[in-house]
């Protein structure tokens, strides 16, 4: 079952060059959103597309690149469209995303009291594989980013990893490809600087063959064209292009 994918934006959380680090993954027609940055609504508007083309959205994690962009969308989907999205999220992070991030946009005494009354919340355990379309499954695997702070990449239809932010787990990437059949990893790459909570270029190169020549980078920095053909068997994901995986 092959799905598309459209990155909405490739850029790490301050790129200015790059939207937001944000997916759009289609399943025959069924449209799921990966993450709603600050950048992404402007970025799907740059698409010709609307909220209204989306069928669920999915949230990694609550940084401002990965959720920036939620109370518009839950308020124009709710408002305009009269609908509820479904929200597909990690257990760990339905109250934090309401009371830390949602709520003091959003709350309206006896309107909007609670993330349930802007989506259709699906609490998702990891290490659990949930249908999300006739042809899209997630699993959620919780990886390391910010310490104390709850974070999970994504495997999808038991072939494509879908890193989101994390630090270098070269454990967790052997394991997917050796014993996992992991056809794909899409790989969120730091490319200067040591990788206190991202994974940087220099650790991704240490990889294996067998592993690098599956990889494409996502969520990097301004100065990526500087770092053409200097990415071993590893390609960049390019914003907006439409890839069939
Ligand atoms: N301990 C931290 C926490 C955050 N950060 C920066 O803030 C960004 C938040 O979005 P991100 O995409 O996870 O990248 C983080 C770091 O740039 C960081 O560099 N160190
Ligand atoms: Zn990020
Ligand atoms: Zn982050």
């Amino acid at each position: 079952m092959t799905l598309k994918l459209q990155m909405l934006g490739t850029g790490g959380a301050f790129a200015k060059q790059y939207y937001n680090n944000n997916a759009l993954i289609d399943d025959n027609g069924y449209t799921l959103m990966v993450d709603c940055g600050i950048t992404a609504p402007m970025a799907l508007h740059q698409l010709g597309a609307t909220f209204n083309d989306i069928d669920a959205v999915l949230i990694t994690h609550i940084h401002g690149d990965h959720v920036g962009g939620l109370e518009e969308l839950a308020f124009i989907t709710k408002l305009q469209y009269k609908r509820k999205l479904p929200l597909y999220i990690g257990e760990a992070l339905v109250q934090p995303l309401w009371e830390n991030t949602l709520r003091g946009g959003m709350y309206q005494e006896g309107q909007i009291t609670s993330l349930d009354d802007i989506f259709d919340v699906h609490p998702l355990k990891p290490g659990v594989k949930t249908d999300i379309s006739s042809g899209l499954s997630v699993e959620l695997i919780q990886t390391r980013h910010i310490p104390g702070k709850s974070s999970y990449s994504l495997y999808l239809n038991e072939r494509i990893f879908y890193s989101a932010d994390m630090v270098f787990d070269p454990a967790l990437l052997r394991t997917l490809v050796q014993d996992r059949g992991c056809e794909v990893i899409l790989h969120e790459c730091q490319l200067q600087g040591p990788g206190e909570v991202h994974t940087t270029l220099e650790e991704l190169l240490s990889l294996p063959e067998n592993i690098q020549e599956r990889t494409y980078l996502m969520h990097y920095g301004d100065n990526a064209k500087d770092y053409i053909g200097k990415t071993g068997l590893m390609e960049f994901l390019e914003q907006q292009r439409i890839y069939e995986l």
